[in-house]
């Protein structure tokens, strides 16, 4: 039987690090964050829906989708935010079902997705896997590895689920605040306990 988990946390909590570990331990990862690239790259019907919504001005000169022009207007605005989650969002979705159902029956796939408990989708795996940092790692990790004021960080924050919300939905949590070699052990003793899962 395929294994399906759905792994999720907030930005910067270590999503990214914990799939690598997993496919490291023979998972097939799928990262909702790369699809959502490729379903506004250049030539797609996405990307025209994102200029059709915010104009030619969010286009960089070689005609990508300038994203830190977009993040700048959707996380200072919901309802933007909105407009734009409608075009990549339900795209996002069918790509993830279509590689998903590609699977082979003794995989185990990890789909990677910020946003697992704000689009409601916790109920379509088998475990929910969250990585919990406290909001003070999140902020001191964006300033300093991605050059944000803490305003930008607090901001993206301020847009996800709180902590809370996202706990509520774990099968398994795991929890980044120590080091790289305490992640991987989380990430290992997660792996045993979802093969006697199997
Ligand atoms: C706004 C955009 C252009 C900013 O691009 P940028 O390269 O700066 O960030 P990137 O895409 O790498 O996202 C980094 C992180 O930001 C957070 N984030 C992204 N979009 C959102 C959102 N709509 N709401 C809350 N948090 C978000 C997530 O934690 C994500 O992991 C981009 O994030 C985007 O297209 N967002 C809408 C699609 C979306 O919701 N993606 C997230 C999950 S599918
Ligand atoms: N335990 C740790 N110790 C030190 N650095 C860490 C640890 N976990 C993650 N990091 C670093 O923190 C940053 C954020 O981690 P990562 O990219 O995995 O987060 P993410 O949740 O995938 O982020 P996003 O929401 O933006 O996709 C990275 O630079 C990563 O190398």
């Amino acid at each position: 039987m395929t294994l399906r988990l759905g792994l999720t946390g907030g930005i910067a909590s270590g999503k990214s690090t914990v799939s690598q570990m997993f496919a490291d331990l023979g998972a097939i990862i799928i990262d909702s964050d790369v699809l959502a690239r490729e379903v506004v790259a250049p030539g797609t019907d996405g990307l025209a829906e994102v200029v059709a919504a915010f104009g030619e001005d969010v286009l960089t000169e070689s005609g990508e989708m300038d994203r830190a022009k977009v993040g700048a207007i959707v996380f200072a605005d919901p309802e933007k935010r909105k407009v734009l989650e409608q075009v990549i969002h339900p795209r996002v979705f069918l790509r993830a079902i279509e590689i998903d159902e590609a699977a082979g029956e003794h995989d185990v796939v990890i789909n990677d997705i910020p946003l697992l408990v704000e689009t409601n989708q916790a109920d379509r795996f088998d475990a929910v896997v969250v990585v919990d940092v406290p909001t003070e790692l999140q902020v001191e990790r964006m300033v300093r590895d991605r050059g944000m004021s803490v305003e930008e960080a607090t901001a993206r924050i301020g847009a996800q689920a709180t902590r809370e919300q996202r706990l509520v939905v774990a099968t398994y949590v795991i929890e980044n605040t120590g080091t790289l070699d305490d992640l991987r052990t989380q990430v290992d003793a997660v792996w045993a306990q979802l093969h006697r899962q199997a």
